[in-house]
């Protein structure tokens, strides 16, 4: 729409074309014209999306997850996608398939290779007091391995070759990551990395950037090469694999040899090894709780919208007027960062916080920096977190997860004062722990909430 001035505007005198304006000069200016009002629209148009933009914001509520390496991050925002975003989780449902398969054949490859160092007579982890009391009593010399264990590492040697395919797969959408400065265990303002860099070490397990990346819409890892012929012939060699890696998994000396070196299979990530019959079939269906339990590190920061009937922090007041005013829908952007250096930057506009602090990890040290006891590490990032004044406005909450595996740790005897000092003579039970670790967490929203 081209301006056009009024007779009584006192504009007229400046827009009136001049008098001998010729037919050229009459065609240069009416295009300079329109090409202003074009910019004009152009700039008008841009602050109405601006403004409906911010509109929509209001209801849209900005999620951070946040917490150290293997703390629940992906599981948490899984189960809140399983419950509100259905449609998504049901079209990548067959892609977990082969990070189920993977979390497998790792676990197999685990044992493989821990039977190995025990033949080549390797020694094995120290003892310390915590595992003089985990030795089994009847744990003796006919626990060795013998001739038939050699047989089956034979039998079940293809498995390292399908743990490399399997990973080129998942990483070939992806591309797989290897640990960096930023993976450090520090607070997560990037020049704390200097202080461990000496005592960095490469992280052995596999890794991609976003779990999104390697699972296409069609459910289906991402990489083209992959033919259907290609996933089957990996099914085809774990479902024949199946009764070897279940004597594997059943045998004694076995059992007795992770004990030795304090591998603790079942309380570890990804574990499905007592589900083998289900899962080492070619016509295997991943299930939503086998999606929940896959382990798969990302390292990345993936971004998810989640649309809530009603906010799932809203209380009644809120719900009822969002109800009558958007036809009762929020939004919730959910954000999962992992370089603990790349948080900072995310902090701006953020409205909620998710802590996860796995409260299990007390006997635990990282694996990028072998220093720091695990539990004190969500000590140091939880503080980080109340500490930042970008962060005044914004909502924190704070997980403590993992208490089923804390509750079988301490069933088994496992000591919490023998990793925690400090915790003295308190009754070793989840309860105490728990109440425990929530106060010291608690303790620093306080300190630090002025
Ligand atoms: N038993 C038990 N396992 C859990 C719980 N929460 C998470 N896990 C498992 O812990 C493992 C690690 O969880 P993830 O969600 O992958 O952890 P993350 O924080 O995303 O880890 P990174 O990707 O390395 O940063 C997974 O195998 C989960 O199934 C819990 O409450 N109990
Ligand atoms: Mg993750």
């Amino acid at each position: 729409m081209v301006f056009t001035p009024g007779p009584s505007d006192p504009f007229i005198e400046f827009m009136r074309p001049p008098p001998d304006e010729t037919p050229a000069q009459a065609t240069a200016r009416m295009k300079r014209e329109l090409d202003a009002q074009r910019r004009s629209d152009a700039i008008d148009e841009s602050i109405k999306r601006e403004r409906d933009q911010a509109k929509k914001d209001k209801n849209v509520i900005k999620v951070l997850l946040l917490g150290q390496s293997e703390s629940g991050k992906s599981t948490t925002l899984k189960n809140f996608r399983m419950r509100y975003s259905r449609d998504d989780w049901e079209k990548e449902r067959n892609g977990w398939r082969a990070v189920v398969q993977l979390n497998i054949v790792r676990s197999i490859t685990t044992i493989l290779s821990v039977m190995e160092s025990e033949l080549n007579g390797d020694s094995s982890a120290q003892s310390d007091e915590e595992e003089a009391t985990l030795v089994q009593p009847d744990e003796s010399n006919d626990t060795r391995f013998t001739e038939r264990h050699q047989l089956l590492m034979i039998r079940l040697a293809p498995l390292r070759g399908v743990e490399a395919e399997l990973k080129r797969r998942l990483g070939a959408g992806s591309e797989p990551v290897h640990p960096t400065l930023h993976m450090s265990a520090t607070p997560f303002e990037a020049e704390n990395d200097a202080v461990v860099s000496n005592l960095r070490r490469a992280s052995p397990e596999f890794a991609v950037r976003s779990w999104r990346d390697v699972l296409d819409p069609e459910g289906r890892p991402l990489h083209t090469e992959n033919t259907p012929a290609d996933l089957d012939s990996v099914s085809d060699i774990i479902a024949g694999c199946k009764d070897d890696m279940k004597a594997l998994w059943d045998d004694r000396c076995v059992r007795a040899a992770l004990r030795r070196r304090k591998l603790r299979l079942p309380d570890s990530a990804g574990f499905f090894l007592n589900d083998l019959d289900r899962i080492a079939s070619r016509d295997y269906v991943v299930s939503d709780n086998d999606i929940v339990r896959a382990r798969l590190r990302t390292v990345g920061i993936q971004e998810h919208r989640l649309r809530f009937r009603h906010g799932p922090f809203d209380n009644p007041k809120e719900k009822a007027r969002k109800l009558a005013g958007n036809g009762g829908y929020s939004t919730w952007e959910a954000a999962v960062l992992l370089f603990r250096a790349a948080w900072l930057p995310f902090f701006d506009n953020v409205n909620v916080i998710i802590f996860l602090s796995p409260v299990s990890v007390f006997d635990q040290r990282l694996e990028e920096d072998p220093r720091v006891n695990r539990l004190e590490d969500s000590i140091i990032l939880w503080t980080s977190i109340c500490q930042s004044k970008l962060l005044a406005k914004t909502q924190l909450i704070l997980f403590l997860n993992k208490c089923d595996l804390l509750r079988r740790k301490l069933k088994r005897g496992v000591q919490v004062k023998a990793f925690l000092p400090s915790y003295g003579n308190r009754p070793n039970d989840v309860i105490p722990v728990v109440k425990c670790a929530t106060f010291i967490l608690a303790c620093f929203t306080i300190l630090w909430a002025d």
